[in-house]
């Protein structure tokens, strides 16, 4: 089989370069790494080190400056902004650390705005969004506003949001450094039961060591290298 049919995004050579005025910031040095269907995976390393960085070119939400990033086998390079936008909204959801919840809109409100890009009736669209909010165990906060929520909670509407479009992949940035450690592991505990149960693929940062135990893969990166892939260890050892 070829292990590429099986790489949700592909990742080859892949480095980051950012001008800062007259500096330069060499963030990612020829990352090569596939992320595959049902990963539960942690990206770490310390601070600066590039996790951002590497999320935003996995979710495409930026480019490399060389090397290849490929989604479902596509070379986000051949695609326009508009093809690469509609693949990101079909495949990818995001959670992000501060939930970026629009405050004025009730968490089921919040939870439907992906799909407005799907050309559902708004009745389709408020069960999908409901569907999402039980999956995380919110069926009783539906029309909470999100500042009438705990933090936990703000962060399930934020992966209810990220699930309603029933992506393959979903990315998360620090998803938990505004909660504390009982809500943190709370949210990795959610997020690995989804990926168990509903094969959605899974990759967030984190600084916390403690989570990492909770993971299928751990992704370290220091310096914008890659310096450890543990999924990669098994064959490493294979071929001694
Ligand atoms: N838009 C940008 N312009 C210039 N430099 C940037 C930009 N984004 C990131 N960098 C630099 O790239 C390097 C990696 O940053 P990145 O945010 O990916 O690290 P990180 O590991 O996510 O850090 P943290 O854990 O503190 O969030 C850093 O040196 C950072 O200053």
């Amino acid at each position: 089989m070829n292990p590429e049919q099986t790489n949700v995004v592909e990742l080859s050579s892949v480095s980051k370069r950012f001008k800062l005025g007259t500096t330069e910031v060499d963030a990612l040095k020829e990352i090569s790494l596939g992320i595959r269907k049902n990963d539960f995976a942690a990206i770490t390393g310390p601070s600066g080190s590039g996790k951002s960085t590497l999320l935003n070119l996995i979710g495409c939400l930026d480019v490399p400056t060389s090397g290849e990033v490929k989604i479902s086998g596509t070379r986000t390079s051949d695609l326009d902004e508009k093809a690469l936008d509609k693949l990101r909204s079909r495949a990818i959801g995001f959670i992000f650390q501060s939930f970026n919840l629009i405050p004025v809109l009730k968490a089921v409100e919040n939870v439907m705005l992906p799909l407005q890009l799907h050309g559902l009736k708004a009745q389709q669209m408020r069960e999908q969004a409901e569907h999402a909010l039980r999956q995380v165990g919110l069926e009783h906060y539906i029309d909470h506003l999100p500042d009438q929520l705990s933090g936990g909670q703000r962060q399930r509407v934020s992966i209810a949001r990220a699930l309603v479009t029933k992506p393959n992949l979903v990315l998360a940035d620090e998803p938990t450094a505004n909660l504390d450690s009982s809500n943190s592991e709370a949210i990795i505990e959610l997020m690995r039961k989804l990926n168990k149960e509903s094969g959605v693929t899974f990759v967030f940062s984190t600084h916390d060591a403690s989570l990492l135990g909770k993971v299928d893969r751990i992704i370290r990166i220091r310096d914008g290298k890659l310096q450890e892939d543990t999924a990669a260890a098994p064959l490493k050892k294979a071929l001694g």
